[in-house]
């Protein structure tokens, strides 16, 4: 149980505060201003009115007739409660004079059972057409706003995608939900005012006065500072109770991934047995959300403190009906039960939405900031290739003194420490080098993928970051083990290396003969306009059930079927893509990184004589370990370690180097074909 307790102690030399819930540690700052009373709060949510009122006219925009019939139903719910109290009122006064002079006002009580009638068709017609409004909103503000993060996420480069900030992944799919936290809190406000108001105006002519209404309030009030939210703090919430860390990893284990090695190595009862150890260690400790586990944190004195508060008014009746019995009808009593009892709950909501209000104003603020994001890197202006450069159909590349480290990468070593050659235009370059010695860093540098941390990536004579993104990278065709396959047909996969004539089917196909992708994807049902993983657009109800033969559970056995294709196919596929990049005409220089790593020989082979082939005087540069077929063609090998260029030259120059470190790696690949004796 202990580890259920709620614990509250400083750390990070007494600037946060760490709280123990359940299995989460909650780190919150101790003069977090996010939380310093009602004036900071207030003045907060007033520096992001500019926000909401942007937020609600780009809202309106999407369809301003559909929004102000909402907003309308809205404020007609906000009163409604007082009318119907109101009109009940009426009714039910008539009723009990009727009753006591034994003559009932027939006309009254029909004007007044009429009017009531005629408020709940209101409300029943203004809720029917808020139904119907909502839905349509409600999308037209997702599709907005998912197309607004859709189009800054794509367009965001990969050190602004690195950065924990740019909270890029964001979805729009709660965003109704936080616009109508905005209607209800206004609603709710409405509501309450009118509540108050009436039952102000029943109190006093009732004779009761103020202290009833001040009365009615004693339970929302209690219940609005007792409340516990951890939204209201900043807060960084971390699960590390280590048994319920192993809980989720044994787990994970249970994915389809991981169970061909499950079964091979016979670990099944091991993870069972482990899972089992875990879960009783972890007893009873909480694993629901944080949030809810503050939550559930209030004492049991405050809430029954709380409840009886409720019934303050109870006691005011009681009282008066020893002392003043003549100061209460029956109607007025009822009456201002129930408009309570409504005060109450509506009171109640509002606290929740003005706390809801909070995070859904925060939201408000990721989503334009995100549609607001700046990338990491900035365009030039310089045309590429510029006039005095179209002649040649390579890149020239010089490299000075180029060190470079990831964003906010944690190691303290360079990924490129002090690196500097030059590469003439159509020359064809090895990359070498063990892994991790910053092949692939610096190609991404050639790409504009990342800058430079300091010194120069030098393009055609002039720094890379005075071109324009646009032409660098219409310039730049890569070829990496780090490009995937898309969602999409087999044809698209292959046609978005030249997005001009992507539907040019004679172009894939010989993009794909090129690439080595024609053979197998032509033998599919569908051939080139398969398409690759639709399975998650698909499910089934019920048909687990049913027969395995019908035809319904045949149709549903299809639709799991799903395009499985090896690790050197997939390879094949983007290899095609590259080919098809060749066709834009603007392709300068070639870069493939470990492209072929899962080729069979002979794709491998194929693949670099048709790069070869296609090279008509690009710039390519290729890192490879299995580099002894590609060195022969070289005209420069650049051999890297540890982030240093330490070798370069011919293969013919560095294998003369005493001890060098290409000779050493070339050596290791050909003894391993040599005969053993
Ligand atoms: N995205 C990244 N963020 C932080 N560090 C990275 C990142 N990618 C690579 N590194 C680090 O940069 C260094 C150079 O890595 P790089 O991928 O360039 O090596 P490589 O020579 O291509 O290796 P391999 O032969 O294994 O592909 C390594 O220490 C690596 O851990």
């Amino acid at each position: 149980m202990e580890k259920n307790t709620f614990k509250a102690a400083a750390v990070a030399g007494g600037s946060l505060e760490e709280t123990k819930l359940g299995v989460w540690r909650v780190l919150t700052e101790k003069d977090d201003q996010t939380s310093l009373g009602f004036a900071m709060r207030w003045k907060k949510m007033a520096a992001i009115l500019p926000t909401i009122q942007k937020f609600v006219a780009d809202v309106y925009m999407l369809g301003p007739g559909l929004l102000t019939l909402i907003v309308l139903s809205k404020l007609w719910s906000g009163v409604e409660h007082v009318l119907l109290l109101h009109f009940a009122n009426r009714v039910l006064s008539i009723i009990e004079v009727s009753l006591r002079e034994g003559q009932p006002d027939t006309a009254a009580i029909v004007n007044a059972v009429i009017a009531r009638f005629l408020v709940v068709a209101i409300s029943a017609a203004v809720e029917w057409w808020r139904t119907q409004a909502t839905p349509i909103m409600q999308n037209r503000c997702i599709h907005h706003y998912e197309d607004l993060l859709f189009s800054s996420n794509l367009q965001a480069d990969l050190p602004t995608i690195h950065d924990n900030n740019a909270d890029i992944s964001l979805s729009a799919e709660p965003i109704w939900y936080h616009f109508t936290n905005i209607l209800d809190v206004a609603q709710t406000g409405i509501e309450t005012a009118s509540l108050l108001t009436y039952i102000f105006q029943i109190a006093i002519s009732s004779r009761h006065g103020p202290v009833f209404v001040l009365l009615c309030l004693g339970k929302p009030f209690i219940g609005f500072f007792a409340r516990r939210s951890l939204w209201d703090k900043a807060h960084v919430a971390q699960a590390t109770d280590p048994q319920y860390l192993r809980l989720r990893a044994l787990k994970e284990l249970g994915e389809t991934k991981y169970r061909q090695d499950i079964i091979s190595m016979n670990i099944t009862n091991y993870i069972l047995g482990e899972y089992e150890r875990a879960r009783e260690e972890l007893g009873d400790t909480e694993m629901g959300a944080p949030w809810k586990i503050y939550e559930n944190q209030h004492s049991l004195g405050l809430t029954v403190l709380t409840e009886l508060a409720g019934d303050l008014t109870m006691l005011y009746y009681a009282g008066n009906a020893v002392f003043n019995p003549e100061k209460f009808t029956l109607t007025s009593i009822a009456m201002l039960q129930h408009s309570e009892s409504i005060l109450q709950r509506t009171f109640s909501d509002g606290v929740r939405q003005i706390g809801e209000l909070r995070r859904s104003m925060g939201f408000m603020q990721r989503i334009y900031g995100v549609t607001n994001i700046v990338n990491v890197i900035k365009d030039g202006s310089l045309e590429y290739p510029g006039m005095d450069q179209s002649q040649t159909a390579g890149m020239s590349i010089d490299l000075r003194n180029v060190s470079f480290s990831y964003p906010g990468s944690t190691s303290n070593a360079k990924a490129l420490d002090d690196v500097s050659f030059s590469i003439k235009s159509g020359q064809l370059v090895v990359l070498v080098g063990a892994n991790g010695s910053g092949k692939s860093s610096l190609v991404k540098l050639l790409a504009r993928l990342y800058d430079t941390s300091s010194g120069k990536v030098l393009v055609n004579g002039h720094d890379i970051r005075n071109y324009r993104i646009k032409d660098i990278r219409g310039a730049t065709a890569s070829l990496t083990q780090d490009h995937h396959l898309y969602p999409l047909s087999f044809a698209e996969n292959i046609g978005l290396g030249n997005p001009n004539q992507s539907s040019d089917v004679d172009m894939i196909v010989d993009a794909a003969r090129k690439g080595g992708a024609n053979n197998f994807v032509s033998k599919l049902k569908e051939g080139f306009s398969t398409v690759l993983d639709q399975k998650k657009h698909q499910y089934t109800t019920h048909v687990k059930d049913l027969d395995k033969k019908t035809p319904l559970s045949q149709e549903a056995d299809k639709l799991s079927k799903t395009i499985d294709i090896s690790g050197g196919e997939k390879q094949r596929v983007v290899a095609s893509r590259t080919f098809m990049r060749f066709t834009s005409g603007t392709v300068k220089l070639v870069i493939a990184d470990e492209g072929s790593s899962a080729l069979d020989p002979e794709g491998e082979w194929e693949l670099f004589k048709n790069l070869r082939e296609a090279r008509q005087g690009k710039t390519m540069v290729f890192v490879t370990h299995r580099f002894g077929h590609l060195t022969k063609y070289a005209d420069l090998i650049l051999c890297m370690k540890g982030g240093r260029l330490i070798e370069s030259g011919s293969h013919e120059d560095l294998m003369k180097i005493p001890d060098g470190e290409y000779s050493k790696l070339y050596d290791m690949q050909a003894k391993a074909f040599a005969t053993v004796d």
